[in-house]
């Protein structure tokens, strides 16, 4: 699904309004209904205070729309128009009227005005700033803000958190409103997945406004939210003629004393993730432990004991994913940057091997064309130096992976795979994954795909999703803290089985 910025919503609305020929009242009508309907179905009626903070601009006349429909079926509203600017908008004007038609009267809160008592059992809902947020926000509209944090009332956002803004600057902790739920309009967007913003909210929805299809579906967009339904087109099924050799060779490099358990779950991931042969090249240590823990891997060895001092194989493999356990003394960066200067094999680069890249950056031109770089944040801070948020990491982040013709795919709780331009969010995964371990089986997962002939894009995109989902459903038999990231491997064949399960069956599944 596609994450629209404000210049592409604002399109789409014009464009919509054109196709349609309705008026931005009537949009704004049918938006903030189905916010009604959201409400009146969950409420039946029931007596709890709303409270209604509109804005100026249209987010406000969301809110008051909303107000005429909840007043007008008897639920106890009052409404407090926030009062920022001088500035109205036409459609928040009409909608003035059309509330003072009805016999509703909003406070209208100033600088010095008296913010009213919110007590915690209300229902708050913050129609203050929508998308159109672009300057700092006044300090006493701030002290709005904190007084619905401060509330602990259940706080239902009209499609951004107030305060937000769309694609630069993040507020400081208390200078946004914090969303207890979050209804959004047509399109996903980008600040709901990222760290710094994506605290401001708990939960999200969208709400289908009738924006005209075509222009979604033919737009670009810079990001895209990555589910089932985009990932779905990229299966390649199995077919009957085919053998082990299809299916490629992968090898991974990594591993030193006390760090060959690394090499081995990425050896794993890539088995599980369907490769035809796993080999791993380690220091001789390793040899006992992995040929022991999994008989399915073959093994090679360096001619040092506890770590890599000179890559040397004799085959060719279809991927090689290097770095997990690698360690960053001496011998391993010697034998890293000797091994990018021969090498011709595309390239899944995780943990080490990016710690290496990033104090040596000279070797980032020996990288081949499209190799998979799979930072966590504090690698990635490593190879692209400090960022000012989250923004300007994902601009820093595009301008580095077209640089160095590379696809980043930067781990975190929306793991976000960048190549040029683009940015792809994904949506599986959970607290869970926060353990040891579980970025050495993406890795083995990434570098799985490609030796089946996923396209590197797709291969890194469709493995971030896989890797998360897996984990998703281990969760479900051992909770957060309990996952370990070999679950994440024994549950992959799970996450494949699960693309072909419709949401429908899959939610009856979990409710059973
Ligand atoms: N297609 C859709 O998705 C639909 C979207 N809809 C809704 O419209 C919302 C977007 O509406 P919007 O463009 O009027 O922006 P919104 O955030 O309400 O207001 C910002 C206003 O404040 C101003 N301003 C900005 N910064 C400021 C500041 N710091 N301090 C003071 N003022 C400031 C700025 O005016 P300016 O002064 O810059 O002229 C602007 O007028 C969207 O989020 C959704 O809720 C639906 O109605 C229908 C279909
Ligand atoms: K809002």
């Amino acid at each position: 699904m596609k994450i629209f910025n404000t210049k592409e919503i604002y399109e789409a609305d014009k464009f919509t309004l054109e196709r349609q020929q309705i008026s931005a009242e009537d949009l704004m009508e049918k938006a903030a209904v189905q916010i009604f309907n959201w409400m009146h179905t969950r409420l039946n009626g029931d007596q709890t205070q709303i409270y209604i903070f509109c804005g100026v601009g249209n987010n406000g006349g969301d809110g008051l729309v909303l107000a005429r429909h909840l007043v007008q079926h008897g639920y106890r509203v009052t409404v407090c128009v926030v009062n920022f600017n001088e500035h109205r908008s036409k459609e928040f004007l009409i909608n003035l009227d059309r509330l003072k038609e009805a016999k509703v009267w909003p406070k209208f809160l100033g600088e010095s005005s008296i913010i009213p008592q919110l007590e915690k059992e209300a229902i708050i809902v913050d129609a203050i700033f929508g998308i159109g947020l672009k300057r700092a926000v006044a300090p006493w509209v701030l002290e709005v803000f904190r007084e619905i944090n401060k509330s602990n009332a259940f706080v239902l956002s009209i499609d951004i958190p107030s305060g937000l803004f769309m694609d630069h600057k993040v507020p400081n902790n208390d200078e946004a409103v914090k969303s207890s739920y979050l209804l959004s309009f047509q399109v996903p967007k980008l600040i709901f997945f990222l760290p710094d913003t994506g605290l401001f909210l708990d939960q999200w929805e969208l709400l289908d406004i009738g924006l005209d299809t075509d222009f979604l579906m033919h737009a670009p967009s810079d990001y895209e939210l990555i589910g089932k339904a985009e990932v779905l087109p990229f299966y390649r099924p199995r077919t009957k003629y085919t053998h082990k050799g299809t299916y490629g060779h992968v090898l991974i490099i990594g591993g030193s004393y006390g760090k060959i358990g690394a090499v081995l779950m990425a050896a794993k991931g890539s088995l599980y993730a369907g490769s035809g042969l796993v080999t791993a090249f380690v220091p001789k240590c390793g040899l006992v432990p992995l040929q022991s823990a999994f008989p399915e891997l073959m093994v090679l060895t360096d001619i040092n004991e506890t770590e890599i001092t000179n890559i040397d194989f004799n085959f060719t493999p279809t991927v090689i994913g290097i770095g997990v356990g690698m360690g960053t003394g001496t011998n391993a960066v010697k034998a890293f940057s000797l091994f990018l200067k021969n090498n011709k094999t595309p390239l899944v680069i995780d943990a080490d091997g990016l710690n290496i890249l990033a104090k040596n950056p000279d070797l980032f031109s020996d990288l081949p064309p499209q190799t998979v770089l799979t930072p966590h944040p504090k690698e990635l801070e490593r190879m692209l130096g400090k960022w000012k948020n989250d923004f300007d990491k994902l601009i820093k982040t595009k301008e580095f992976s077209k640089k160095h013709d590379c696809i980043v795919v930067i781990k975190g709780a929306h793991t976000i795979t960048v190549y040029g331009d683009k940015g792809y969010v994904n949506s599986t995964g959970n607290p869970g994954m926060a353990t040891g371990g579980s970025g050495d089986v993406l890795t083995g997962v990434i570098t799985g795909l490609l030796a089946q002939g996923y396209a590197t894009l797709e291969a890194a995109v469709f493995g971030v999703y896989l890797h998360g989902r897996a984990a998703d459903i281990a969760i479900r038999e051992c909770g957060f803290q309990a996952l370990v990231a070999t679950d994440i491997i024994a549950h992959l064949g799970k996450a494949y089985l699960d693309l072909f399960v419709d949401q429908v069956n899959s939610l009856q599944d979990e409710q059973a």
